[in-house]
């Protein structure tokens, strides 16, 4: 799927007489944003549980755009689910392997990529987002994650004697390393259509002069 929305043309029905249905707000935010977003990818970070995959699939149905996720990528990759990666290979494997997908996935044009919570924080990881993309960091506070991770246990990383405490030193080391993302935004417990308009409006703020 490629975006469609192209709204250049608003002389097309002079001479003609016909009335074209005016556009959406949110079309005419989408379109703008597409037009300064090029060909790079819009690239979600942020902690485990943040939404950047449920999030990122909306917000690339919103704009028109493709989706794609890299752990999911990584998976298919390796035949194998990310705790078995871990377990069988190590975490240094994984990040690796996240680092080629991560690059792959920039280099594919205008879409949503929304990557590990983990990739951001590899330096070769994050200088190939920072140069290839527009970053946006989804960031959400310890109470909102922990209720949103404790539902599921497929982060590795969490399989801790005390999920808490490691979750509350992971938010302390990479909180200052997500704040280098092109645009934050917050996520609390709210519709999706809230959240994929606060990324919108965000994404146009730091794109649309
Ligand atoms: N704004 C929101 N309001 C309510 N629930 C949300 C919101 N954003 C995400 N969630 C819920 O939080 C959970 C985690 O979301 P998601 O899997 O997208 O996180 P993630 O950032 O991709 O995490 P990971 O880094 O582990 O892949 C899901 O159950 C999702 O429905
Ligand atoms: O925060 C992290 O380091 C991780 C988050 C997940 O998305 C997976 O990429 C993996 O579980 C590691
Ligand atoms: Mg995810």
């Amino acid at each position: 799927m490629r975006a469609t929305a192209q709204f250049g043309d608003e002389d097309a029905d002079h001479g003609r007489g016909g009335h074209r249905p005016e556009a959406s707000p949110q079309a005419v935010r989408s379109a703008a944003i597409l037009r300064h977003l090029g060909p790079r990818p819009i690239v979600l970070t942020g902690m485990m549980g943040a939404g950047k995959t449920v999030m990122g699939r909306r917000l690339a149905s919103h704009l028109g755009l493709d989706f794609v996720d890299s752990d999911v990528e990584i998976e298919t990759a390796a035949g194998m689910a990310i705790p078995d990666i871990f377990a069988r290979h190590g975490e240094s494997f994984f990040r690796d392997r996240e680092n080629r997908v991560v690059g792959r996935l920039i280099g594919g044009g205008p879409r949503v990529v929304a990557t590990g919570g983990g990739a951001f924080i590899h330096p070769a990881t994050r200088a190939a987002i920072k140069s290839g993309s527009l970053s946006v960091w989804i960031k959400a506070d310890f109470d909102v994650l922990m209720r949103r991770v404790r539902k599921r246990s497929n982060r590795p990383l969490l399989r801790t004697p005390d999920p808490e405490g490691t979750l509350k030193r992971l938010m302390a080391e990479r909180y200052p390393v997500y704040a280098e993302a092109d645009v934050t935004v917050e996520s609390r417990d709210c519709s999706h259509d809230v959240m994929v308009d606060a990324l919108a409006a965000a994404i146009a703020r730091r794109l649309v002069p």
